[in-house]
């Protein structure tokens, strides 16, 4: 997928790259990227909150964060956690080909770990948009622990992909009955494919 990137993307130009990763899963491998469809939709949402400050859960290759961190106001901060070192170095490869290095703080470890460190050290309030994208089991632990952490304002947007498939049912179930939340689904596909997905939208109302 990096070498596609390399060989297909113009250094600078973030939508090169997501056009480059896409053709890459649609003709050759499939890999587990927001994708176009849905990737149409996350941009929307970023576009529509202008966020300041974004948290990805999940970096994986850097394709929703290169399509998020291109959305972005100058001075807007972006920081993304990836666990595994190997999917984080090829991220950094791919967000350094965008061009938005200046706009990306990955950091490489678990998001359980880091969500409670965001103030002391990235100096963070709060996030005025969410991405969640990793294991689909961390999505409820990580809200709540983010609502512990003060990490969410009054108007904060969560945005979570696969709520279909693979599905987060624990997620959905708990961030469509709270009353701390307003939810919304957009109905999608699976990345190049014709399964049902979705993105679950949620604006946590304090
Ligand atoms: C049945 C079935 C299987 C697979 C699919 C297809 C399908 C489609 C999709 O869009 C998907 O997002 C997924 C999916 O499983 N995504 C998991 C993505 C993880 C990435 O995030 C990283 N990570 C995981 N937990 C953490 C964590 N705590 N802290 C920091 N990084 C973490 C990992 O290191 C990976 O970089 C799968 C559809 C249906
Ligand atoms: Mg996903």
């Amino acid at each position: 997928m990096l070498a596609a990137v390399q060989k297909n993307a113009t250094r600078g130009d973030p939508r090169s790259v997501v056009k480059a990763i896409d053709q890459f899963c649609r003709q050759k491998e499939w890999a587990m990227n927001v994708g176009d469809e849905k990737g149409c939709i996350l941009d929307s949402v970023v576009t529509e909150v202008n966020p300041a400050t974004v948290l990805e859960l999940g970096t994986y290759c850097g394709y929703s964060t290169v399509r998020i961190a291109s959305l972005l106001p100058s001075n807007a901060k972006l920081i993304t956690l990836e666990f595994n070192p190997d999917y984080a170095a090829i991220a950094r490869q791919v967000i350094a080909w965008a061009g938005l290095e200046d706009k990306v703080q990955l950091v490489e470890g678990a998001s359980g770990d880091w969500i409670p460190k965001m103030k002391e050290k990235f100096g963070i309030e709060t996030f005025d948009l969410v991405f969640l994208d990793h294991w689909k089991d961390r999505y409820l632990p990580d809200t709540k622990l983010m609502e512990e952490c003060g990490l969410l304002r009054k108007g904060s947007i969560l945005l979570a992909d696969n709520v279909i498939c693979p599905g987060t049912p624990d997620y959905l179930e708990y961030i469509r009955n709270s009353p701390r939340y307003k939810s919304q689904y957009f109905k999608s596909h699976l990345e190049y494919t014709k399964v049902e997905d979705g993105l679950e939208k949620s604006v946590f109302l304090g």
